[in-house]
């Protein structure tokens, strides 16, 4: 039986693609916000050892979520780009005496479908190099010259579009963080930031339902994928 894990929720963003006039992890989804809906993925989960959310500075909705007072439930303060706000949270669990060395999840607040079986596929096995959940490319994927042109055609076969969670050994993924934030490298995920200390973490099959919300489209189709689970 493997270690009990945290999982980091980076829920800090302002939400600026949605433009829905507040922070999009607050919109509500089917009866819940993302947020709500993507902290209740993990709460009393076997394999869950505590959820660490990361919030804006300003984040005035909070106070509203169901999970607020949940002993499960802690928050933290996020940054100004997502790995700030994954850095933030690392930080927060090691002065709380919460990690050292294991394993952390980092899932994105705005990937409210993930399911259990989803969840399953990269917490119960062992990955020696860290593992994201990520699906295979099943469009041709094209790469653009500097005006917008097609350039190129890349080999589909090779490209996977990655998701979250991400998992990686908490003090490792901290230093990797750090060290592409001193070398200027704006990394998306933290994956990048891994392979950027010469890590080739596995990549677990996911689910195309485990959308990230980040168009007022995503919304509509999150919506719908709800409503065939019931
Ligand atoms: N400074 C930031 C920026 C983003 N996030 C979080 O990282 C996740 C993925 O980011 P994204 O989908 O880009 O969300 P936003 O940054 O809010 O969206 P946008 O880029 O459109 O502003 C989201 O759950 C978001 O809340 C965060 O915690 N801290
Ligand atoms: C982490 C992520 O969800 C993997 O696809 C993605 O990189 C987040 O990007 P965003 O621009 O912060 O939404």
């Amino acid at each position: 039986m493997t270690q009990a894990l945290w999982v980091i929720i980076p829920a800090a963003g302002v939400g600026q693609r949605m433009n829905a006039g507040f922070p999009k992890q607050y919109l509500s989804l089917a009866g819940d916000t993302i947020l709500d809906r993507t902290i209740s993925i993990f709460i009393d989960h076997p394999m869950i050892a505590g959820i660490a959310v990361g919030l804006g500075a300003e984040d005035g909705y909070w106070p509203d979520s169901k999970w607020r007072n949940h002993k499960q439930v802690a928050v933290f303060v996020g940054g100004s780009t997502r790995s700030d706000t994954v850095r933030n949270g690392l930080q927060f669990l090691h002065e709380q005496q919460q990690i050292g060395c294991q394993s952390v999840l980092v899932h994105d607040a705005a990937r409210p479908l993930l399911t259990a079986t989803g969840l399953a596929r990269i917490v119960e096995n062992n990955h020696p190099q860290g593992a994201i959940l990520a699906i295979p490319a099943r469009d041709t994927v094209k790469c653009q010259t500097d005006t917008g042109k097609v350039k190129g055609t890349l080999d589909r076969n090779h490209i996977w579009l990655a998701q979250t969670p991400q998992k990686f050994p908490a003090d490792v993924l901290y230093e990797a963080l750090k060290k592409a934030d001193q070398q200027a490298l704006a990394v998306t995920d933290e994956c990048s930031a891994m392979e950027l200390i010469g890590w080739h973490p596995d990549l677990v099959v996911g689910e195309s339902s485990n959308i990230k919300v980040t168009l007022p489209e995503d919304l509509l189709i999150a919506e719908a994928l709800i409503s065939q689970r019931h």
